[in-house]
């Protein structure tokens, strides 16, 4: 099993840390356009190897997709980070053509694997690149999901004072304010949610969810890395360890949820095969309406995509 993760930045080194760590590959390359930091990260990580015993050997290269040759997942993490003031909308006009390019490369070297795309704005970003590649769309999607749930049980975790082991939940839509967490598919195993918490707390609860992102970037003048490296890594585990887990994934939708060529976050199941099923949950009005507002959201930085006009 070879891996490849392009972008050496806070996401992509953290990224494949954890899969390193977590031996999913026997060959994890890192690419980088900067000079020499994706070579220096690689090395450091390989370095690591004989004091957290992992086999996976880290190699990483100045743009050079020669490298990456015949990998079977890659991850992209290449891309700006917003500032403080800033949305990840705004980051399209600079990103789009970063990913557009390095899709062309992967594709060029490994026409088979199977893509995670973490850029943003990352549901128009796993657009452009599902454009770009012109492959399945089983193959190529995107990561936010597992990290917004993720960071919604976090934060249940703590208001409850329980293990975020214990925490199962369901998130829905663009990985944008407009994401829609779902009580309902919320348990604390298996117990809802809702019998344990009252609902301004919980309401809460979601406000901070859709605004994580931006909590973290107002913090530390940059966006997050541990968690988006470890969620991406996760996602990587389930396809190469076929695990069929079920996450929410930014994916190609055709008529699921009433929605036809837009990329969204939906639960699907993940394994060998990349998405392997999109699973329809019930949802009901009020539900079904948030999510059509977050992709009326998704869908007008699609237009400012096209606008662009820079893929064919
Ligand atoms: N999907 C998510 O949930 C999620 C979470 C966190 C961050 N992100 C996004 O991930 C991206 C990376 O974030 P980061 O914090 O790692 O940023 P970073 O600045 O630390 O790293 C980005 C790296 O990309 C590299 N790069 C730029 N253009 C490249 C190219 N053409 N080829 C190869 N490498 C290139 C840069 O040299 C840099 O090292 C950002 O767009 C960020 O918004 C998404
Ligand atoms: O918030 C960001 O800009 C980065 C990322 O999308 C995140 O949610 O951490």
């Amino acid at each position: 099993m070879k891996i490849t993760v392009v972008g050496a930045g806070n996401v992509g080194s953290t990224c494949a840390n954890c899969i390193a760590q977590k031996e999913l590959a026997k060959e994890l390359i890192i690419v980088d356009i900067k000079d020499g930091l994706a070579e220096g990260k690689g090395l450091d990580m390989w370095q690591a190897a004989p004091i957290n015993y992992y086999n996976t050997k880290v190699k990483g290269v100045t743009n050079d997709y020669t490298a990456t040759a015949g990998s079977e997942v890659v991850v992209i993490t290449s891309g700006l980070p917003r500032k403080p003031g800033m949305s990840r909308d705004d980051l399209i006009a600079t990103n789009a053509g970063i990913v557009k390019s390095v899709t062309e490369n992967v594709i060029a070297h490994s026409p088979n694997a199977i893509i995670i795309i973490v850029s943003n704005p990352l549901d128009v970003m796993t657009y452009a690149a599902y454009l770009t590649a012109k492959k399945a769309s089983n193959k190529i999607f995107g990561m936010a999901g597992v990290l917004d749930t993720a960071r919604y049980r976090a934060f249940l975790a703590e208001e409850l004072d329980v293990s975020p082991k214990d925490i199962q939940a369901l998130l829905m839509g663009g990985h944008g304010d407009t994401m829609v967490p779902l009580p309902r598919y919320t348990t604390v195993s298996g117990i809802p949610v809702t019998d344990l918490i009252d609902e301004d707390r919980l309401n809460a609860i979601i406000e901070r969810t859709k605004f994580g992102g931006g909590e973290l970037v107002n913090l530390m003048g940059t966006s997050a890395w541990y968690a988006p490296g470890a969620a991406a890594a996760q996602m990587v585990e389930a396809i190469v360890r076929d695990q069929k887990r079920i996450f929410p994934v930014c994916a190609y939708l055709n008529g699921e949820y009433g929605m036809k060529d837009i990329y969204l976050g939906v639960p699907v199941k993940l394994g060998k095969n990349g998405i392997e099923e999109i699973i329809e949950v019930k949802l009901n009005e009020s539900e079904m309406a948030m999510l059509k507002d977050s992709a009326e959201s998704v869908k007008s930085i699609m237009k400012v995509l096209d606008d662009m006009n820079i893929i064919d």
